[in-house]
């Protein structure tokens, strides 16, 4: 082959990432430089129930993914013999299924297709807390607390609650093992998912059976973990013998097509943002989606009480993760936002200029100020901490609720905007307290590089950057969490050796948004105050 035929060939491959968030599920088709040629997305369905159940569809996002591949193809114009991998990321959302990959009702619903319980489902709180106080040493790998977003506390939940499900569950999936198992057949799980969400000693290479057996699913350890994962892998590697003929025929591409093992998809957006400047070691992944998740590595193990932790290998290979966050980040605007008397009014204007409503809200704050640092005068007498859905870092407390201080009888879209801007604060504020308690236990960052939809808004990273007062870097890629999982993709399609490698080929720098210096320092230092003072005393009221 000649030089420019070798040439041809590379830029003749391509790789897809798909990453299913909590509301939506996207493609997109990479060349081997990282430039996204085409993206396609569906909306996914959410069923809420009383209390706090929150369930999803393994059929209807299956299908929505073999959708969503096959026109980010069809859109790229590219021949599908050309494209070598496959890789995907989701939310660690419980995957329940019988014999033959059937659906089983995980709910009180009894609705079959209801088979999911989404990450945000707090049904366990119990069960987690009744674990907690058992003090399993392997809770020390999850930051010292397992959390009711977890695996383990939701088996124990449907053990408890629908024993016939459970007993007639052939197996238990984290969403991401799930499509990779649709697409190939093969049930082998990620090192990503079982470690951080199922309590897999990565480091050590093993289950701890005697965790299952003392918090009461000893059954699960008994048939040496068949139905929660007896081979785990890094993820990249490939699986199976590439894509099945059913899912290829559904995802128009051809049978064989490399599958990488998944990832949970806030650390898709890690390993596609981590690898800028070539030290994963100083930047912190910050996914900013319906939730928020902050993704720190270091090369020993950290342990920082409340923050999720220490995870061997589970994000870049071969080195720690913690990850913190908060549970409700963009769910919290949203949350925050629907409060307010001006909201439908405001909604029905961003849907007429074709703009989400937190776009519309962040545009008007731009338009009353000079530079976007100075938005946070819009917001003086406002402070918010948006613990919607409790506290992930550092508190590990799902009880945790939000605080919204200052309110008046305004009933105008400029309040809407200063509540709006204020809530953004609150989450930069808690990603400060993150940042400091981390850095108090050895895990140092110097800068936040920042991934996911709410991450995307020029205006929300400033703020971020002037409240947690770090620099926020963006990288070139459009959709960072779709590059991480493409990245996997490229690895199981053998573009590259391994994941780091095609992190550091992949991954640039675009942007640095630097915090503020001027006396609005001073003004972000006096609101994280009064953060810090109302998170503690909505801690103090909480049972009252
Ligand atoms: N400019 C913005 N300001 C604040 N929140 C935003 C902004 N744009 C989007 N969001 C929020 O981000 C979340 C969607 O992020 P995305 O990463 O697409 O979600 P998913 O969790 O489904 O992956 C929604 O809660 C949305 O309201
Ligand atoms: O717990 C998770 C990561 O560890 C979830 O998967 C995540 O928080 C949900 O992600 P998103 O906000 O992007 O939908």
């Amino acid at each position: 082959m000649s030089g420019h035929d070798n040439l041809n060939h590379a830029a003749q491959r391509y790789v897809i990432g798909v990453d299913v968030g909590t509301g939506s599920a996207r493609a997109g088709l990479f060349d081997l430089n990282g430039n996204m040629l085409s993206v396609s997305k569906r909306d996914i369905s959410l069923f809420r129930d009383a209390g706090s159940v929150v369930e999803q569809s393994s059929t209807e996002i299956w299908i929505a993914v073999c959708d969503i591949v096959r026109e980010a193809v069809a859109l790229a114009g590219v021949d599908p013999a050309h494209v070598i991998g496959l890789g995907f990321d989701a939310t660690c959302s419980l995957v329940v299924l019988g014999e033959g990959g059937r659906s089983l009702a995980v709910g009180p619903s009894d609705a079959p297709h209801r088979d999911i319980v989404v990450w945000m489902d707090h049904r366990a709180v119990k069960q987690a807390e009744r674990i907690n106080e058992m003090g399993h040493e392997v809770l020390r790998y999850v930051g010292g607390r397992i959390s009711p977003e977890m695996q383990t506390p939701k088996l124990l939940w449907l053990k408890e609650n629908r024993p016939h499900i459970f007993d007639a569950a052939w197996q238990f999936f984290d969403l991401a093992d799930f499509l990779t198992w649709k697409s190939t057949g093969d049930l082998a799980r990620s090192t990503c998912t079982v470690t951080c969400k199922w309590t897999y000693l990565a480091h050590e290479q093993r289950w701890d059976p005697s965790y299952f057996e003392q918090i009461g699913l000893g059954n699960l350890a008994e048939d040496a973990f068949a139905r929660i994962g007896q081979r785990i892998v890094e993820p990249g590697t490939p699986l199976g013998q590439g894509l099945l003929q059913e899912a290829a025929d559904l995802m128009g591409l051809l049978p064989g097509t490399a599958v990488a093992a998944g990832m949970i998809d806030a650390h898709a957006g890690g390993i596609g943002t981590v690898g800028v400047g070539g030290k994963p070691t100083s930047n912190m992944a910050y996914v900013f989606g319906t939730s928020s998740c902050t993704m720190t590595s270091t090369e020993e193990p950290v342990f920082v009480p409340g923050v999720w932790g220490p995870y061997y290998s589970a994000m870049v290979p071969g080195i720690w993760l913690n990850e913190g966050g908060q549970s409700a980040a963009g769910a919290a605007i949203d949350q925050l936002t629907s409060f307010h008397p001006a909201a439908a009014e405001a909604a029905q204007l961003a849907s007429s200029q074709g703009k989400s409503l937190p776009a519309l809200l962040a545009d008007h704050a731009l338009q009353q100020v000079s530079h976007p640092s100075d938005v946070v005068a819009l917001a003086t007498g406002y402070h918010v901490v948006p613990e919607f859905l409790g506290n992930r870092a550092p508190f590990a407390d799902p009880h945790a609720r939000a605080i919204i201080a200052g309110l008046g009888m305004e009933r105008d879209l400029e309040s809407l905007v200063a509540l709006y801007v204020a809530g953004l604060c609150g989450i930069g504020y808690g990603l400060r307290q993150i940042i400091d308690t981390q850095a108090g236990s050895g895990a140092v960052v110097e800068r936040v590089v920042i991934s996911g939809g709410a991450g995307s808004n020029p205006l929300v990273r400033q703020i971020l950057a002037d409240a947690s007062r770090k620099p926020v870097t963006t990288i070139s890629a459009q959709e960072p969490v779709l590059l991480g999982s493409a990245i996997l993709g490229s690895v199981a399609g053998g573009a590259f050796s391994n994941v780091r490698d095609a992190m550091d080929a992949l991954s640039r720098v675009a942007d640095e948004y630097l915090p503020v210096e001027n006396e609005l320092e001073e003004r972000h230092n006096s609101r994280y105050e009064a953060f810090l003072r109302l998170q503690e005393t909505a801690r103090v009221i909480q049972s009252s």
